[in-house]
């Protein structure tokens, strides 16, 4: 541990806790802790640090964990925490009010909240937790927090301290340190303020939960808003009445049980979950929690409903999708309520979807596939879920109800919008290629009646040629003219570090694109998915290939369907033969040829101002044979400097942009010193070769572009 366990600890809360939903309640949470732990080490160094360790500890476990107890975020740091309980009465806190150390963090809960929402952070501070008290945080105007009048506290171990806190009534937890100062030599910059960092602060119910009249646990005590690392535990118990029953959330198995003093032995049985209570001053018990965690609250409609909106937990995910699944009767499947709880008290879901930790489909951002059916747009916002709640009665399309929601989200991100909007004559040459897209892309979408039976455009497109020569510009350019779905699918897309979930994004992508289409998947350098299958390539990729030959070309793929792969590779040697077969059209995207250079040419100075003449242009066409389309964007880059060379540097800052000579044959003279073609003759002749093999052009020869004029 390092010397001050605290932050120890807070960091491993933070590192468990980054797949979680919340994460920015959870930073806030954490700084609470290392609060009270600073506060207490700075105000009373006799103060046991166990004893806020037990209380703020706890509550964070219930604040990471979920009902289910499936994804116990802390599981581990609990885990230390119970271990660490005997020799953290010697913890000397590192932690100080007005040192730099706090500041960062609280600087770093800020830092990471502030970049999650753009119009600043919207972080969740406990109820307990105020900033204002340090230093130039002061500016935060809504975050006050008072310390009410303090009562005697109790220690969790049951000892009455000896003399109560002297705190005045409303004194705000740090009172001596002069802000102006403290804020110059502290090395955590001045101007960190809080200004962007707005704080709302959820009705925050620390429950204990008494047996009412009913029988049944009420939800939520509010025990008071004032923060004092005893009232969310001891105030309550001595609160409660004589018999009443406290009833203690028992941390799934995984997190280990927590106990309530350190002379109990580790092998002990947890304690019961019903326990009478003395309440002669002493509290035997450790901190109480609720049942769903510190911000579980209920609305009046008995539905949960988190205190941080957005935010689902696990259980309540799972009750969406039982009652998808199931109907209302779903409701009843997988709740792990305590007071139904058997003889243990904590009753583990029947049919709880396990979940690896992945996140819940918090963002209302998902709409529901069926959604992307309906023709116009108004009727997809309109009826688009806001809010987390999505709508109840939203039927999951047919062909997506096996597919997991959050793999949909995540294909959807890869839907690309039009984007910048590139036309056909924005690419130079390649007449052949741009001419039988066309025939295959655009006509079948503006004329689907003509298109049919054999005439149906083909399923698959190879773009294959040397690199730099135009075959992602053609995928941006058919994004933007296809007027269909277009998917800019990359090898990293669809690999996941978790096994079998690779081939279910390859299904969930063509069942989106099967719902979206008309549809256009391209996937750019194809070759690092579909390269040759072999005995010593590993597992999962394998298996991404198989599920892309099916659905490339399938039992199960429909004739029907308009989805057209279309694949860019400058390696076409190393595709896998099945895949090579599925994409019927395979297009020699060849360097382009005098007429394209001289096109490219004219066509990326036409912005600058240059004197190049006619001639001049035709020479520079001869000169540069054998460069690429990258090969000539780069040599027209590096004439346009030429201008700016030969200003004096001292004119660099002075001189006014249409003062800058125009570039001229000279530029490019010097340029095409410094420039050189970036495929070489031995590349060319392989992509010549296997065009001639398997290419669907015409027969093209070496240095030839396009044959077809
Ligand atoms: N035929 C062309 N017409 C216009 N610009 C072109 C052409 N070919 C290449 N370019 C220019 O070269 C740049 C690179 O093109 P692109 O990314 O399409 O190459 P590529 O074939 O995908 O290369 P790679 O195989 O390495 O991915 C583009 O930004 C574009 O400006
Ligand atoms: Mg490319």
């Amino acid at each position: 541990m390092s010397e001050d366990p605290y932050l120890e600890l807070s960091s491993r809360l933070k590192f468990e806790t980054k797949s979680h939903p919340a994460p920015q309640a959870l930073n806030a949470r954490r700084a609470n802790i290392l609060l009270a732990h600073a506060y207490l080490g700075s105000r009373n160094p006799d103060w046991l640090a166990s004893d806020v360790l037990e209380t703020k500890l706890f509550e964070y476990a219930n604040l990471v964990d979920d009902r289910s107890g499936i994804n116990n975020f802390a599981a581990s740091t609990l885990e230390l925490t119970s271990k660490l309980r005997k020799d953290c009465k010697s913890w000397k806190c590192s932690l100080s009010l007005d040192g730099p150390n706090l500041k960062k963090l609280l600087g770093t809960v800020e830092g990471e909240c502030s970049n999650t929402s753009e119009n600043g952070c919207t972080a969740y501070l406990p109820d307990d937790v105020s900033l204002k008290e340090f230093g130039d945080f002061s500016s935060t105007e809504n975050c006050t927090a008072h310390v009410p009048e303090h009562q005697n506290s109790i220690r969790s171990n049951g000892t009455t301290p000896s003399e109560p806190f002297q705190q005045p009534s409303n004194m705000l937890i740090r009172p001596h340190l002069p802000s102006s100062s403290a804020s110059k030599d502290q090395n955590v910059t001045s101007d960190h303020k809080m200004s962007n960092f707005k704080v709302k602060r959820p009705a925050l119910s620390h429950t204990l939960s008494n047996e009412s009249e009913s029988g049944n646990p009420s939800r939520s005590d509010h025990l008071g808003n004032g923060w004092n690392p005893y009232n969310s535990s001891v105030e309550a118990i001595n609160n409660a009445t004589v018999g009443s029953s406290v009833y203690f959330r028992k941390v799934p198995k995984r997190a280990k049980k927590w106990r309530q003093n350190d002379d109990e032995d580790e092998s002990a049985e947890d304690p019961p979950p019903k326990i009478s209570l003395v309440t002669n001053g002493s509290s035997k018990f450790g901190p109480t929690t609720n049942f769903g965690g510190a911000n579980d609250t209920r609305s009046e409609d008995g539905r949960e409903s988190s205190a941080y909106p957005g935010f689902r937990t696990a259980y309540q995910q799972l009750k969406i999708d039982n009652r998808k699944k199931f109907g209302n009767s779903g409701d009843s499947i997988g709740r792990g309520h305590m007071s139904e709880g058997g003889s243990n008290g904590y009753h583990p879901a029947k049919f709880i979807k396990k979940t690896l930790g992945g996140k819940g489909v918090v963002n209302s951002r998902f709409v529901s596939p069926l959604l992307s059916n309906s023709t116009n747009n108004d009727e997809k916002n309109a009826r688009k879920p806001s809010g987390p709640e999505l709508q109840e009665d939203e039927e999951v399309d047919e062909r997506l109800k096996n597919i997991e929601p959050r793999m949909i989200e995540l294909i959807k991100n890869e839907i690309m919008d039009c984007g910048s909007r590139i036309t056909w004559d924005d690419i130079a040459g390649l007449h052949f290629a741009k001419t039988t897209i066309q025939e295959i892309v655009v006509w079948p979408m503006l004329r689907p009646d003509i298109f049919t039976g054999l005439r149906r455009p083909p399923k698959g497109i190879l773009l294959f040629g040397p690199p730099g020569t135009g075959k992602t510009l053609i995928g941006k350019c058919i994004a933007s003219q296809s007027g269909s779905t277009f998917f800019s699918i990359s090898a990293s897309s669809l690999t996941s570090k978790w096994i079998g979930e690779g081939e279910k994004m390859v299904r969930a992508l063509f069942a989106v694109a099967r719902v979206e289409q008309p549809a256009v998947v391209f996937i750019d350098e194809i070759d690092s998915l579909l390269s040759q299958r072999s005995e010593t390539e590993h597992e999962s990729s394998r298996r991404i290939k198989t599920e892309f030959l099916v659905q490339l070309d399938g039992a199960g793929t429909d004739e029907e369907d308009r989805i057209l792969v279309i694949g860019a590779t400058n390696r076409p040697q190393e595709l896998d033969e099945a895949a090579r077969r599925r994409l019927v059209k395979r297009l020699y995207i060849p360097l382009p040829d005098l007429e394209a250079r001289k096109e490219l040419i004219c066509q990326l100075m036409k912005c600058e101002r240059n004197e190049l003449t006619p001639q001049e242009i035709e020479d520079l066409g001869h000169s540069t044979d054998g460069f690429s389309g990258a090969d000539m964007k780069h040599l027209c880059q590096e004439a346009c400097l030429g201008p700016i060379r030969s200003l004096a540097p001292s004119m660099i800052s002075s001189i006014a942009a249409n003062q800058v000579r125009p570039v001229s044959m000279a530029d490019f003279t010097s340029a095409l010193k410094r420039v050189h073609p970036s495929v070489g003759p031995e590349d060319l002749h392989q992509y010549v070769n296997w065009n001639n093999t398997y290419g669907s052009g015409s027969k093209a020869f070496r240095f030839m572009g396009d044959l077809r004029k």
